[in-house]
């Protein structure tokens, strides 16, 4: 076993029963939804929603019921990954282009699992390149904006050739800030920009963490309060 699966398998033991589960993207996440596929097989009874198309295909491959938001009023439980867990448990997310639905999902459940192998543990959130997701309409003008406001480098993302688009329609512009000294107030920034729709910065989410080691332990970091 290695850490990611170690970190989640271990999270979807959370998983009860009944519950309406968040389903997170990319490839920590992707144990979760293997392991809850396996559940589901076994007898588990739940509904979920997933936080991108490649989730939701992998949900369908494993017979996982899906819902709609509109159907519920809150999720019980969200497990997602991340690219950065810093020690009051702020994290950077979006590598994989999904932090915008992440977001809406996580900010919806009673309680958001982080799941991460040991590496994504740091001192202090930057060193990975801080997702934004910007509005196509005049992309160019949204990217001057930050790079006038930031001293920092800012690259559209792409995919080969083409500009990267999310599922939601959107750019991702990738912002190296290297450290990051006051997440919260960076975040709040960011949402007061016209043309940026959101960002990687997740503060205050984070109800637990569980650190996957190579090894196949796994420890839990539970957050003192969160503020969704
Ligand atoms: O947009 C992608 C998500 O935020 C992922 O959860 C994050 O990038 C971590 O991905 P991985 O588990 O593949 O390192």
């Amino acid at each position: 076993m290695n850490a990611k699966q170690a970190a989640g398998y271990r999270a979807a033991e959370w998983v009860k029963d009944g519950m309406k589960v968040g389903l997170g993207t990319g490839s920590t996440a992707y144990y979760a939804i293997e392991k809850i596929g396996q559940m589901v097989a076994e007898g588990l009874r739940i509904r979920a929603i997933a936080t991108s198309n490649a989730s939701e295909e992998l949900a369908v491959k494993y017979n996982i019921p899906l819902l709609k938001a509109g159907e519920v009023d809150r999720l019980d439980i969200a497990i997602d990954g991340a690219d950065e867990v810093d020690p009051g448990l702020s994290l950077i997310k979006g590598g994989g282009g999904a932090l915008l639905r992440e977001k809406l999902v996580a900010m919806n459940s009673d309680r958001f699992i982080v799941i991460a192998d040991s590496g994504k543990i740091v001192p202090h959130l930057g060193q990975f390149k801080l997702p934004i997701e910007i509005v196509p309409f005049c992309y160019e003008w949204t990217l001057k904006q930050l790079e006038r406001r930031y001293s920092v480098s800012f690259e559209l993302r792409m995919r080969g050739e083409e500009r990267y688009v999310t599922d939601n329609g959107n750019y991702i512009v990738d912002a190296a800030f290297g450290k990051i000294e006051n997440p919260a107030a960076l975040a709040e920034e960011f949402k007061a920009m016209t043309g940026v729709v959101d960002h990687g910065l997740f503060v205050g989410i984070a109800d637990t963490v569980v650190v996957g080691y190579d090894d196949g332990h796994t420890e839990i970091k539970e957050a003192a309060c969160s503020s969704k």
